[in-house]
């Protein structure tokens, strides 16, 4: 976890303490980022254990989990075969993530990256108000996300991007392909 974190926060899309990374563990717990730390020097006492599915720690007291554990306890509900979850914001995705407010959801087409996101042609990625109350933002995710059709990934509006996957480095891989997806969207002038 920390070794990706360092990755992402080098690559700019964990500034000033941005984002959050979790691992689900056998027996309902996952380890999840401690809130308010470095991303880009997170040792294991930045590392905190959690209940994978209602985001509560599972020692008081600990560091802090982080704020958006709800987040993170929402697609590991939602996903059983969800193995972990990085959130973080990248510059090109939270740019269109703020466009895309309005709309919530934006739509891409035909890039190739597209299949990144498991899809061929066409894939419609769900924009989220970011409600300053975290878990109203868990509570949407928990109602809109019931299609285990949808991509692996959705924004949050003028905040960033979450994705997930069996496994952090297919997680990762997904948030690599928005993120190049949503550049390709801003300089094809797609908004
Ligand atoms: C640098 S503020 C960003 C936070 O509000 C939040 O969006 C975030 O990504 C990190 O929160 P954290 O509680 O450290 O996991
Ligand atoms: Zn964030």
């Amino acid at each position: 976890m920390a070794a990706l974190a360092r990755q992402l926060h080098a690559r700019g899309w964990m500034d000033g303490t941005a984002g959050n990374l979790s691992v689900r563990l056998p027996g309902g717990q996952a380890l999840i980022t401690a809130s308010g730390r470095s991303k880009g020097e997170l040792t294991a006492a930045d590392i905190v254990q959690m209940h994978a599915e209602s985001g509560l720690p599972t020692r008081c007291p600990g560091p802090p989990l982080s704020a958006e554990a709800s987040i993170h306890a929402a697609l590991y509900r939602a996903f059983p075969d969800c193995g972990a979850v990085v959130h973080a914001h990248p510059p090109h995705t939270t740019a269109v993530a703020a466009l895309a407010a309005e709309a919530g959801a934006v739509t891409f087409t035909d890039f190739e990256i597209i299949k990144g996101l498991g899809a061929t042609s066409v894939v419609q990625v769900p924009v989220f108000t970011n409600w300053a109350e975290v878990p109203r933002i868990a509570a949407e995710i928990s109602q809109r996300l019931t299609d285990r059709q949808g991509p692996p990934v959705l924004l949050i509006a003028h905040h960033g991007a979450t994705a997930w996957g069996a496994t952090l480095d297919e997680a990762r891989n997904r948030l690599e392909s928005l993120e190049a997806l949503c550049q390709l969207h801003l300089l094809t002038d797609q908004r």
